[in-house]
Order: structure tokens, then sequence, then C-alpha cells
């Protein structure tokens, strides 16, 4: 039987939750100032930093000896410049790490609520997230806040948060506060956490840590399949998307949403296929982009591959190295959706 990372996990989904709770209290407070952009154009918010710091501090007391590759630093915040920005975060941070979320008496974990930390504690947090990757050992990966676009619009965002060991996903759990808990009945409210440990499944808790239901991705047919895309245009390419439904006769519509929420999604059965494939600028994917999306869709019997059918490679670095796109669907539309990929690229190269 495959390593059950019974704490690991437990701590993990204590630290989304912690998260989830500061970036769903922040969204409405934000005001004007409190999202920089940063070198590479995209925008990061406090909460995106605050949230990094309550993750990383999690798992820094429960796991000291841990590396981590987390998405945000620390620079910006240290300089005068971000005083303003960084005594928010800092305030964020501590009432996420405080407060009473009915997580019960987990003080051995350090998953709280605990003690207050000084702001140095906390950049000193974010900035433990500057680990390069590798093949080697055990690292985690954190996206604080996935699809800062979306939760920017109040729309899909994600915080994830993964465990890698010698280059392997073996956990992922992703909290996804704007998402249904019953696709069905989106009335019924919204905010959901999914986990997922190798070799022992998927599933789906409320943000509050209850009603776990196992996932297992549905058979699609060519009617009921679909694809689920990102909204930003200069993310994947949508054009590409559109000539694989037509190679492939589908005739809904894709499902446009922001983040790792997309995996989530696919993993409940709602969209038959995750496609993202490069829009041709040389943007590498990010590691913390696709390891716990990528665990959980597996888990729930999915396949997740790059556009070759190649496995992701999680031991490259901070990237995924040379980008191949993602293809990510239940095990009989994977290899429909990745003919007709291979189909489309021979197309384009026939035409060069
Ligand atoms: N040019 C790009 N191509 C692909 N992904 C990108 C690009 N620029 C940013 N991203 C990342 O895509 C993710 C969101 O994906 P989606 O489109 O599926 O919602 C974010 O992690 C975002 O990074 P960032 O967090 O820096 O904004
Ligand atoms: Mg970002
Ligand atoms: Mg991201
Ligand atoms: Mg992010």
């Amino acid at each position: 039987m495959s390593h059950s990372y019974a704490i690991e996990e437990q701590v993990a989904v204590a630290a989304v939750r912690r998260a989830c709770h500061l970036t769903s209290s922040v969204f409405n407070r934000l005001v004007k100032n409190e999202t920089l952009t940063k070198g590479d154009k995209s925008p990061v918010t406090v909460g995106d930093y605050a949230a990094q710091a309550v993750i990383s501090s999690i798992l820094h007391h429960a796991f000291p000896g841990d590396p981590i590759v987390g998405e945000e630093d620390a620079s910006d915040l240290r300089a005068e410049e971000g005083r303003v920005l960084k005594d928010r975060i800092i305030e964020l941070a501590n009432e996420a790490l405080t407060a009473e979320l009915g997580l019960g008496d987990s003080t051995t974990w350090g998953i709280g609520p605990g003690q207050e930390k000084s702001a140095e504690e906390l950049l000193d947090a974010i900035d433990r997230g500057n680990h390069p990757g590798g093949r080697e050992g055990r690292m985690w990966t954190i996206d604080p806040i996935d699809g800062t676009k979306g939760f920017l619009r109040g729309e899909q965002y994600a915080v994830c948060l993964s465990l890698i060991v010698d280059a392997k996903v073996q956990l992922g759990v992703i909290g996804c506060p704007n998402l249904p808990v019953d696709p069905s009945a989106p009335e019924n409210g919204t905010g959901c956490i999914f986990t997922a440990v190798r070799g022992h499944g998927a599933q789906q808790l409320t943000l509050n840590g209850s009603n776990p239901t196992p996932l297992v991705i549905p058979q699609t047919t060519p009617e009921t399949l679909n694809f689920l895309e990102s909204v930003e245009a200069a993310h994947s390419s949508h054009s590409f998307n559109d000539r694989i439904s037509s190679i492939l006769n589908i005739t809904r519509p894709s499902t446009r949403m922001d983040s790792q929420a997309k995996y989530c999604c696919l993993a409940r059965g709602e969209g038959g296929a995750y496609l993202r494939m490069p829009t041709g600028v040389g943007y590498r994917e990010k590691i913390w982009d696709h390891a716990p999306g990528q665990v959980l869709v597996e888990e729930a019997g999915g396949v997740v591959t790059d556009s070759r059918g190649e496995p992701l490679d999680f031991g490259l670095g901070r990237t995924l190295g040379e980008n191949f796109g993602v293809i990510a669907a239940g095990k009989g539309a994977h290899s429909r959706v990745l003919a007709a990929v291979q189909e489309a690229l021979n197309e384009t190269k026939a035409k060069v």
C-alpha cells in the first residue's frame, strides 16, 4: 500500500482552509492601492502575499525541514515603498493564523489557532518559498491565489498546495471559495476543498472541512464531451481549442474559468477535458499551477499529459520546462482528445 500522507493531508487542508478564509474575507475589503503589478505584468494583491505567509508558516511549524516552492516573494514588501502594503499583509496574515475556525485542538501540528507573528517572521515565511525545485526529495508547492485575475473579477480562483516527493506529486489540496458546492444547485452556496493522495483517491469537502465526497470522473460520450479552458486568451489558445472541438464534432461550447478550479471541475465530472495549449509566446508553465490539479485528476481516474502524450515533469525546477501544453481528461476522452490535438498540430506543421 502506498504512503497515506495522513498528517501531511491534515496540515495541508487546515493551511488551505485558513488561507481561503483570508482571501474570501479580504475580497470585499480590497482597496485600490492593495494590488501591485509584478515584473511579468501579472497582478498580485495583499491577499496573495498574506495567504502565502499563512500557508508557509503552518508548513514550517509542522515540517520544518521541508523546502517550499512558492509563487510569491517578499522583496517588493521589504522596500520602503512597500510599507503600507506590508503592514496590511501582516495584519491579514495574523488575523487568519489566529482565527477560530473550528479546526479542533490542533496545537501539535501548528494548525492553530496560533500566536500572532512579527512582520519579520511573516516576510521570512513568504521568502521560504524560494526553493529552486528539482528531482530529489520532498518539497511543497504553494500558489496562494491561482487565477489572481479571476479573484479580482469576483470569479473563480483557487488556493493551491501540493507535496512533491522525488518529482512525483503525492498530495494535492485545492481550495475554491467561489465554486458551487453542488454544481446542479449553485444557489445552495459556494466554497469547496478538493484533496487527493496518490494511491488513495480524490475527494471534495466543504470549505469548513465536512461532507467528504469521493470523486470519480464519469465516462463521456461525444455528445457530453466539452472543454474547460482559461478565461484569459493570453494564457492558452482558444482558437486551438475551437479547432479540436470541430475535429471531435463537439457542439457544446467550452466552459471558461480561471485557475485550477478547472482541474477540480473536471475531477467531479463538469466538463470532459481541460485543454491548455501554449499561445506561442514562450511562456513556461509553473509547477505550482499544475501539481495539485494533476494528482487530483489522476486520483479521480483521469489522465494528464502534454500534447506529446508525455506526463508532466515536476522534477525540472520551478517550471515544467519547454511548453508542450496540458491535456487533462477522463481515461476514454483523453486518448480521443490527444489524437485530435496531434492531428491539428500535424496540419499546422504541414502548412508551414
Ligand atoms: N502567458 C501565460 N501563459 C500561460 N499561463 C499564464 C501566462 N501568464 C500567466 N499565466 C498563469 O496562468 C495561471 C492562471 O491560469 P488560468 O488562465 O487557467 O486561470 C496563473 O497562474 C497565471 O500566472 P500568474 O499567477 O502569474 O497570473
Ligand atoms: Mg500570480
Ligand atoms: Mg497560478
Ligand atoms: Mg498565484
